[in-house]
């Protein structure tokens, strides 16, 4: 067996989002034959290492590719070691956050639909799957991460570098403890340009397959100032099935297109009621809002969240819902498969297309 006897199986392995094998989709960066057995001595047929082109770790679509690789070597008689890497054109020095595989930006057109309460669930939901997961709260209106963690939990800097505090797996960050008691009010771009400058380069954040980002409500200067500074690998736009709400969600398309950002999808949260008393489904904002919006603009959808007094109670105690059990915490794990899947498509389809 050599390495294009190794090609021409992995060529029976189908992507399923992009439509075609992963061969001829350039998702394939390199393979490598050992041979074992007579002459070395180590009684097997030897070891073959494949690289993949994958972008999304603990993706479940991902990790059925890797699977479907190793099913389709297995009767080889090989030992098969799989690796992923997507090739980067920058060199570290040149990249903004050379550790970090994925950045994901939560967003919404306006304030209180739950953003920040999807993106905390979003992070501690994907450290669950086992990746390497941070969470920075942009948002300097409604910090919801300081709530996390106690007051002697706060980064540590040595005057130099900020080190992250951690929870449920989740290296924390927040504007808050960047800038203490000033008032968000009177910021201006200059001064939101610096902060995130100083997240870029002080905090050590380490290797992470995802930084989830809360950004602000709205469409101002500190979103677009992200969307210029991180290479952001998309975002995701958080709506409730409200038409008020929908609208300004359309406004946060609008500014991601204009930035050329991918949409990862729209989650729909607040979207029905399960009354604890009668057992019923209450659609108090309506229904379907959220996945009309994402048909329209021909974006994925991700998954609603219904309203539920334990998630907001969760977000009092810092406890995302996400880690419990549930009909909510499996609305959650949907869309952060979801979320995690639609980053994937993402990265492969940069990949295969950028050949
Ligand atoms: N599905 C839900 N069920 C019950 N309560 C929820 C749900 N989603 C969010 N909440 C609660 O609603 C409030 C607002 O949520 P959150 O802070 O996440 O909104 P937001 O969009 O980030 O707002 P802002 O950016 O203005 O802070 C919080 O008290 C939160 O716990």
């Amino acid at each position: 067996m050599n390495e294009s006897d190794v090609r021409e199986r992995l060529a029976d392995v189908r992507d399923p989002d992009l439509g075609g094998d992963i061969v001829s989709l350039g998702l394939v960066n390199d393979v490598e034959v050992e041979e074992g057995g007579e002459g070395t001595g180590d009684g097997t047929a030897g070891t073959v290492r494949v690289s993949l082109a994958l972008g999304a770790p603990f993706s479940p679509t991902e990790s059925a590719v890797a699977d479907d690789v190793r099913e389709a070597l297995a009767d080889t008689g090989l030992d098969v070691e799989l690796s992923a890497s997507i090739p980067d054109d920058l060199s570290a020095d040149e990249q903004v956050l050379p550790g970090v595989q994925n950045v994901i930006a939560v967003a919404s057109g306006k304030g209180g639909v739950g953003k920040s309460t999807v993106a905390v669930n979003l992070a501690a939901g994907l450290s669950a799957l086992g990746a390497r997961v941070g969470l920075f709260d942009a948002d300097v209106y409604g910090p919801n991460v300081p709530r996390m963690v106690s007051a002697e939990e706060r980064p540590e800097t040595d005057g130099e570098t900020i080190v992250p505090p951690e929870r449920f797996g989740v290296k924390l960050m927040s504007m808050d403890f960047l800038t203490g008691e000033d008032d968000p009010v009177i910021w201006r771009g200059p001064m939101v340009h610096k902060i995130i400058t100083q997240l870029v380069e002080d905090v050590e954040w380490g290797e992470l397959d995802y930084l989830v980002m809360d950004l602000p409500p709205g469409t101002g200067d500190t979103q677009l100032t992200i969307l210029q500074t991180l290479p952001l690998t998309g975002a995701v736009i958080v709506t409730t099935p409200q038409d008020v709400a929908l609208d300004d969600a359309v406004k946060g398309l609008r500014m991601f297109g204009k930035h050329d950002t991918n949409v990862l999808g729209i989650a729909e949260n607040m979207a029905g009621f399960r009354c604890p008393d009668c057992g019923g489904f209450h659609e108090i904002f309506g229904s379907g809002g959220g996945k009309a919006l994402a048909q329209e603009h021909d974006l994925p959808f991700l998954g609603g969240i219904p309203l539920d007094p334990d998630v907001r109670t969760g977000g009092d105690d810092g406890e995302p819902v996400v880690l419990e059990d549930g009909e909510t915490a499996d609305a959650f794990r949907v869309l952060v498969e979801n979320v995690a899947n639609n980053a994937g498509v993402v990265r492969r389809r940069g990949v295969s297309e950028g050949r």
